[in-house]
């Protein structure tokens, strides 16, 4: 279902003092309800963090799964076990792990699966590098990536994800799209995702600020971000959330 969605992905940042520290000024932070507000911790302090968010209206995500249920896949972490420590959504596809891990489409689209026969929500990364942008490749990588997930999910699979525009030359850059940058590519995908398209939550990330925050949520077919940088540190990350 669409939505305003905000996510702070924390990658492979934090400890358990600086993790309490986040989180506990973050449940003292403020923004419209009709805002959904996720942490993506490391999966080692995925149970820290849901103890830590228990009263408050904060809900937590992981940042990537097994495409498997269980077995012999050494260091993986399945859907079943993020369930039970309260995970509602995962970060799949990142470009960070398509790079690092050799992630493929079919695989990103697989742990799609995973996670929506578990219950939980994928949130499935999409991007161009820099190269590719100026190429004037930009549409259709994104268009190969969807392709993907829109031929292995089913209308009602799809619809039960979420896809983060995330153009790779932006991440950890400092450098945003601009928001008619990022407005072209969410649009084009909402025509590519059909009728589906109308009823999902497309998010934009890549060096998202409280400054810059507003002005993309402002964009038609922007629902919100995918944040990093900022995610980790509450002020700025309250104030994007707070940017509807
Ligand atoms: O998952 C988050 C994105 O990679 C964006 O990271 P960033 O906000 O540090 O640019």
């Amino acid at each position: 279902m669409r939505g305003s969605l905000v996510v702070g992905n924390w990658k492979m940042n934090g400890s358990g003092a600086s993790n309490q520290a986040l989180v506990t000024a973050l449940t003292d932070c403020q923004w419209s309800d009709s805002v959904t507000v996720v942490l993506c911790p490391p999966s080692v302090y995925l149970g820290q963090v849901q103890s830590l968010i228990a009263d408050s209206s904060l809900v937590l995500g992981a940042q990537d799964l097994s495409a498997h249920a269980s077995g012999a896949y050494t260091g993986d972490i399945s859907a079943s076990m993020i369930t039970e420590l309260g995970c509602q959504y995962v970060i799949v596809g990142h470009s960070e792990r398509r790079e690092y891990q050799q992630e493929s489409d079919s695989l990103i689209a697989q742990k799609c699966l995973a996670a929506i026969n578990a219950g939980i929500t994928p949130i499935a990364c999409v991007g161009e590098t820099e190269k590719q942008r100026n190429d004037g490749e930009t549409f259709s990588v994104i268009r190969r990536q969807l392709d993907v997930l829109i031929s292995t999910l089913s209308t009602e699979q799809l619809e039960k994800t979420v896809i983060a525009y995330e153009p790779i030359w932006a991440i950890g850059t400092g450098l945003t799209a601009t928001p008619e940058q990022a407005q072209e590519v969410h649009q084009k995908m909402r025509e590519q995702l059909a009728g589906s398209g109308q009823n999902m939550t497309l998010l934009y990330g890549g060096s998202v600020k409280a400054d810059n925050a507003a002005q993309l949520f402002s964009q038609h077919d922007i629902d919100g971000a995918l944040v990093g940088g900022a995610s980790l540190v509450a002020q700025d990350f309250s104030a994007i959330a707070s940017s509807f």
